[in-house]
């Protein structure tokens, strides 16, 4: 399977050569306190100014890996560094944030949309947690950048999935993180969103900052993904998405939890279509080769 690579990536790469790793992972295990070992002997390295999928079934390790990463649970074996420091360090000084899924945030909880992103400034700011000019700037440029200015007074359980995603994403701006962990960003969005939030992605990958992005739309990982990372209670593969998003990997990965169907004559050209899903968009092969919406492959539209 050949598959186009998003058109800044090689930029990026020229500019962010990978002297330090964005995000390194060496051997490590991860045990919940009930005795299940969600992950095992995991690794994986990739470079500043990329972002790469983090793709898996239900109950692979995605999650485990984000929060191992975050020191929200410590491993039982590794070493997780990022931008060449042990996490822990990393963390303390602030280049790392995460972008929750929906379901992990209490949206009953009073709070403003401006206030939400004003939390990506308190590890910049002293004990008393007072925001200075620079701070309120740092809000209004990350709201701005997401398109979220005129919502900032709002309530953030009043926004829509797509709009409390995009705050949450300027809350990693505001914060001025080098290293993003995103949780399932294009979740429940619409089509326009999903471009806002790859074009948002893209534009932070160019400024030479990480991106982990877990994911379950498989279509859209060869449109926006430099690299993937094939989890299942370990990592399966790791690399370059025209490396390791192959058929043979997905399925490795996916088991009988991922549908395809090829389609014979079902081509524009009367060649064959493969369609690769897990859940949410597909993948779509035609004539063998990953289809996107972007990649001049022409007459294929990926469907949504
Ligand atoms: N706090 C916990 N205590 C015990 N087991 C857990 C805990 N959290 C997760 N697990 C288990 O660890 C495994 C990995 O879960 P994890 O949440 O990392 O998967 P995931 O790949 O993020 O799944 P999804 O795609 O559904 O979000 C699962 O078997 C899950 O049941």
């Amino acid at each position: 399977m050949t598959l186009s690579f998003p058109r800044t990536a090689a930029r990026a790469r020229a500019r962010f050569p990978e002297t330090v790793a964005g995000i390194e992972v060496e051997g490590v295990t991860v045990t919940y306190r009930n005795g299940l070992t969600a992950l095992r002997d995991a690794g994986f390295r990739i470079p500043p100014g990329s972002i790469t999928a983090l793709v898996g079934v239900n109950g692979a390790g995605k999650s485990t890996l984000f929060k191992a990463i975050m020191g929200l649970i410590r491993p039982r074996g590794g070493r997780i560094s990022i931008l060449g420091r042990p996490a822990a360090q990393a963390l303390k000084a602030n280049l790392v944030a995460y972008v929750p899924q929906s379901e992990e945030v209490d949206w009953t909880f009073p709070v403003l949309v401006e206030d939400v992103v004003m939390m990506g400034r308190y590890g910049h700011m002293g004990l008393m947690r007072r925001a200075r000019p620079r701070d309120h700037a740092a809000v209004a440029a990350a709201l701005d950048r997401v398109g979220m200015t005129a919502f900032r007074r709002r309530q953030i359980g009043e926004l829509s999935g797509g709009q409390k995603k995009r705050v949450f994403l300027a809350r990693a701006i505001a914060q001025d993180a080098r290293v993003i962990l995103l949780d399932e960003p294009m979740t429940g969005v619409d089509v326009g969103t999903e471009d806002q939030i790859i074009a948002l992605l893209e534009a932070l990958r160019d400024e030479g900052r990480v991106m982990l992005v877990s994911t379950h739309n498989l279509g859209s990982v060869p449109e926006f993904c430099d690299r993937c990372v094939l989890v299942k209670g370990t990592v399966l593969a790791a690399g370059p998405t025209a490396e390791v998003f192959t058929r043979r990997n997905l399925e490795a990965a996916f088991g009988g939890a991922l549908r395809h169907v090829v389609l014979e004559a079902a081509g524009a050209d009367g060649g064959s279509l493969g369609v690769i899903t897990d859940d949410e968009r597909p993948l779509l092969l035609r004539g063998g080769r990953a289809a996107t919406r972007r990649d001049g492959s022409g007459d294929v539209e990926v469907p949504r």
